[in-house]
């Protein structure tokens, strides 16, 4: 978190630095955009990932500025400035202050190598080369083992560093190299098919063949699925078949997985197997660790007699926390008011030097620590206090907090430690007045700073195993919790026993409450311990990179698609398609494939869930077609079988435009256009994409006629490479303008018909001034991707396509009274010249 913050500050410090150098006045409403945390969160993601890297290697700002990345250089800098201010020091600095403790001191060198008489590292592929610096020096003495896959590295963004087995080779000469060849773990088929597949890889070493004695098992099954959901429908359903007692070769639900590149991928699983009751276990916390829950019980427990320090501690980080997000909105809030007034400043010719010593990296991070480290500074100090006074962590609080001024500490978090010390005080005599536990709980529950959580659902996808194997369940957190309360004085806390409590109490629920913390933690233990056992017969849903090291009897790869695996967008949407970025994308489908023992599935989509036209996978096609499973016969079987042809099953819907004047409307024909505009409308309730966007900057009516253009000339072969089709949009629209009029006709041949459509001039200006634009470009893209796609498969694609805009057309309507902006629409239709009917199939 912190690592995140001190880069966002240093993206903030170059550009402000930028802009000074370039004397740049910033007009007020873009100081808010420019200010604004969001700005910089977006930016700092790609720089994260360039810090890390950089930092993993051991470059210097130097090393940077010698290459000539001047912008590289200064984040790195900023970033090491705030580091060394806060006197905080990240991951890969433990790993170099080490190199530099062992190089300079070597009474701790000779320590060390006392200590360690000889060293074993597996997984050697992900050592990343400051990590192999340090190991370069404990292993002087020369007692050193690695194990390592070079074909299965694939934490580069980590800064695992594939050349590490080459500076091994050079740094201890003497080595011994035992080469692994024989899998023991997979098929023949499958073990085949990924050495294809890796040897694509010119950066490996070349004499490394696996082979295996099993059997060749059954061949590697290809799948091509129309969209997300179907993809779905047919893993759920082959795990049912695999599963059920008829099949041959049954397989138990813990030796399955379905492996994904992006975690995104995974939800869709996760909801379709708890349908259909197939269990599965992901990583996530379980509701009693959820941070909100466990606060709650901290709090109820301090209530307790001979209640430890760690509840009141928990308490205190809880409250506190609050301050520090409070404190940060508020601080961004002030940040922005700060540009606005800087800005006031600057055109009052107030100095820099004012301005400097005003604010400065310093003063905002004075401010910051402040704010984000009070929780645990707090903490911290009461925690000291007790251990010298020897005192409880209670005592202590109550000691700093209840003095009218502190060395230590401001008047406001004086204030704030009093507050907390009044909840808890408050707490403790409603648990003595209180008889009903809910009730108690309910109020504790509304002490919780972070009431909003509350209120969220309890069991999230992100939830643990056992959890998301239950029903869908639609209980807010409290209910949960007030639930479970219920439950145990239902079924564990007998009537007598609570008579009991307020006999021997007199009043108030405590004995209670101390049962039910009991309870739930004997509860919560005995589910961790069955989770493990229970996990053992689930399906395991994951990401590839979680996957390594793990092995199942069968393993679907999910969406193996171009722009998934290989996933070669930077986080600015830059595309990386750098022979090392692909070989690591590579080298992951690599190792996805080898997890399987016996049954391989990959799998990949036609569409997206944005009904964005996807590729398959370019690895697919490495695979040599002997070890795919009717790799032709299943793709003629989809489209002979699976794609309607017919008339009636192809409906398409014609739509007539717009002219320029609404007195001289014509009729004119538009086909799968009015679905791109459709789609592009239905999107922007969901998500944005970039060609969608692209759309959505025209009228719903000139959207059409653009879209048709496109389709247009993206048909003919000279106009295949998307700058081609978009200059090729730009030169038709300045024919077009050259004519002086203020509406004109483009003639659009389409689907073998001759058709003039009606755009005004102020629309092809928009349209042509926009052509360069990314978004212009992603959709030349995708209308080129559709327009490859062969007619009949783009038949079936565009019913269901309708039909699935059709199905939330009818469940927006019968979900709500109101007419949706889309049915005033369409009511409004006829008046606006448009209509829509049937006409005669697509192609
Ligand atoms: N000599 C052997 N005889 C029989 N089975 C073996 C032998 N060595 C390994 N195996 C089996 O092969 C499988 C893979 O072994 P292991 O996990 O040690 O390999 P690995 O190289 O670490 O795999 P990866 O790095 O791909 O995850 C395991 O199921 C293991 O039981």
């Amino acid at each position: 978190m912190f690592i995140r913050k001190a880069i966002i500050e240093a993206v903030r410090l170059l550009e402000d630095g930028r802009r000074r150098a370039n004397n740049e006045v910033c007009k007020l409403n873009e100081l808010s955009d420019i200010n604004s945390p969001k700005h910089f969160k977006d930016k700092s993601k790609k720089w994260l990932k360039f810090v890390t890297q950089a930092k993993a290697a051991g470059r210097s700002p130097e090393d940077f500025h010698k290459m000539g990345d001047e912008t590289g250089a200064i984040i790195l800098q900023n970033y090491n400035d705030i580091l060394k201010s806060c006197n905080a020091l990240d991951y890969h600095d433990f790993i170099s202050y080490s190199v530099k403790l062992l190089t300079d001191f070597p009474e701790v060198f000779e320590e060390c190598q006392e200590s360690w008489k000889a060293i074993v590292i597996d997984e050697f592929q992900d050592t990343s080369a400051m990590q192999y610096g340090l190991l370069r020096i404990l292993a002087s003495h020369k007692r050193i083992t690695i194990v390592g896959d070079e074909d299965q590295s694939i934490f580069s963004f980590n800064g695992a560093d594939v050349c590490g087995f080459d500076s091994f080779r050079k740094d201890f000469p003497m080595y011994k190299e035992v080469r692994l060849n024989k899998n023991y773990r997979s098929t023949r088929c499958i073990v085949e098919a990924a050495s294809f597949l890796i040897r694509n890889n010119s950066k490996r070493c070349k004499s490394k063949d696996v082979l295996t004695d099993n059997s060749s098992g059954s061949k590697i099954t290809i799948k091509e699925c129309c969209n997300e959901e179907a993809q779905c429908a047919f893993v759920v359903d082959k795990i049912l078949e695999i599963t059920s007692d008829g099949s041959s070769a049954k397989c138990s639900y813990g030796n399955i997985a379905v492996l994904y590149r992006r975690q995104v991928t995974g939800k869709v699983f996760q909801s379709a197997f708890r349908d259909r009751k197939i269990p599965f276990n992901i990583h996530g916390v379980a509701f009693y660790r959820k941070k909100v829950v466990r606060a709650i019980i901290a709090m109820l427990s301090t209530t307790l007699p001979g209640c430890d320090d760690g509840p009141f501690r928990r308490v205190f980080k809880a409250c506190f926390h609050l301050i520090k997000r409070k404190r940060r909105r508020a601080f961004y809030v002030m940040k922005e008011a700060g540009g606005a007034v800087e800005w006031g400043r600057r055109r009052q010719g107030l100095g820099e030097g004012t301005r400097k010593k005003e604010g400065g990296w310093q003063g905002r991070k004075k401010q910051w620590g402040e704010m984000g480290n009070k929780a645990g500074g707090v903490i911290e100090h009461i925690d000291k206090v007790s251990t010298v006074r020897k005192c409880s962590f209670i005592s202590a609080a109550c000691d700093i907090f209840s003095a009218k001024i502190s060395g230590t500490f401001k008047r406001s978090q004086l204030t704030q430690g009093r507050k907390v010390l009044l909840t808890l005080d408050m707490i403790s005599k409603l648990v003595h007045r209180e008889q009903s536990i809910s009730a108690v709980i309910t109020s504790v529950a509304n002490m919780i700073p972070q009431k909003y959580l509350l209120e969220q659902r309890a069991v999230l996808d992100v939830d643990g195993s056992k959890l998301l194997n239950e029903d869908n369940d639609l209980r807010s957190v409290l209910q949960y919790l007030l639930d479970d309360v219920s439950l145990f004085l239902t079924t564990v806390h007998t009537v007598a026993e609570r008579c009991n409590d307020n006999t021997t109490e007199g009043k108030g629920c405590m004995t209670t409450i101390k049962a039910f913390i009991d309870y739930i933690s004997g509860r919560e233990r005995e589910n961790f311990r069955s989770r493990k056992h229970d996990n053992e017969d689930s399906v395991t849903i994951t990401t590839i990179h979680q996957s390594k090291g793990l092995e199942w009897d069968t393993v679907f790869i999910v969406k193996a698609n171009e722009a998934e695996i290989p996933l070669l967008h930077e986080y600015n949407g830059i595309l990386n398609e750098s022979a090392t970025s692909l070989e690591e994308e590579r080298r992951l489908l690599y190792v996805a494939m080898t997890r399987a023992r016996k049954k391989l599935f990959m799998l990949y989509v036609i569409m997206d869930s944005n009904w964005q036209v996807l590729q398959p996978s370019r690895f697919l096609k490495e695979i040599p077609n002997h070890l795919l499973e009717a790799w032709d016969e299943l793709i003629s079987a989809c489209s002979e079988t699976t794609y309607p042809q017919t008339e009636q099953e192809t409906p398409r819907v014609s739509v007539s435009l717009r002219t320029g004047s609404p007195e001289k409307n014509t009729m004119q024909h538009v086909s799968v256009d009015n679905l791109f505009n459709e789609s592009s409308t239905e999107l922007s309730e969901h998500e944005n994409c970039n060609s969608n966007n692209f759309l959505k900057r025209f009228s719903a009516e000139d959207r059409a006629v653009i879209s048709l253009l496109f389709h247009q000339w993206a048909k003919k072969p000279a106009f295949h490479d998307p700058k081609r089709l978009l200059n090729k949009v730009a030169f038709v629209i300045d024919e077009r303008l050259r004519a002086k009029k203020s509406t004109h006709k483009l003639f659009v041949t389409y689907l073998g018909r001759n058709d003039s459509f009606v755009i005004c001039q102020d629309a092809l200006r928009d349209l042509k001034s926009c052509l360069t634009s990314d978004e212009a470009y992603h959709f030349a893209v995708s209308v080129l991707k559709w327009e490859q796609i062969p007619a009949e498969k783009r038949a079936y694609l565009m019913r269901e396509k309708q039909e699935h805009f059709q199905k939330l057309r009818i469940e927006s309507a019968m979900n709500s009274s109101e007419p949706t902006s889309k049915q005033v629409t369409s009511n409004l239709t006829p008046v606006n010249g448009l209509t829509c009917s049937s006409v005669a199939k697509l192609d």
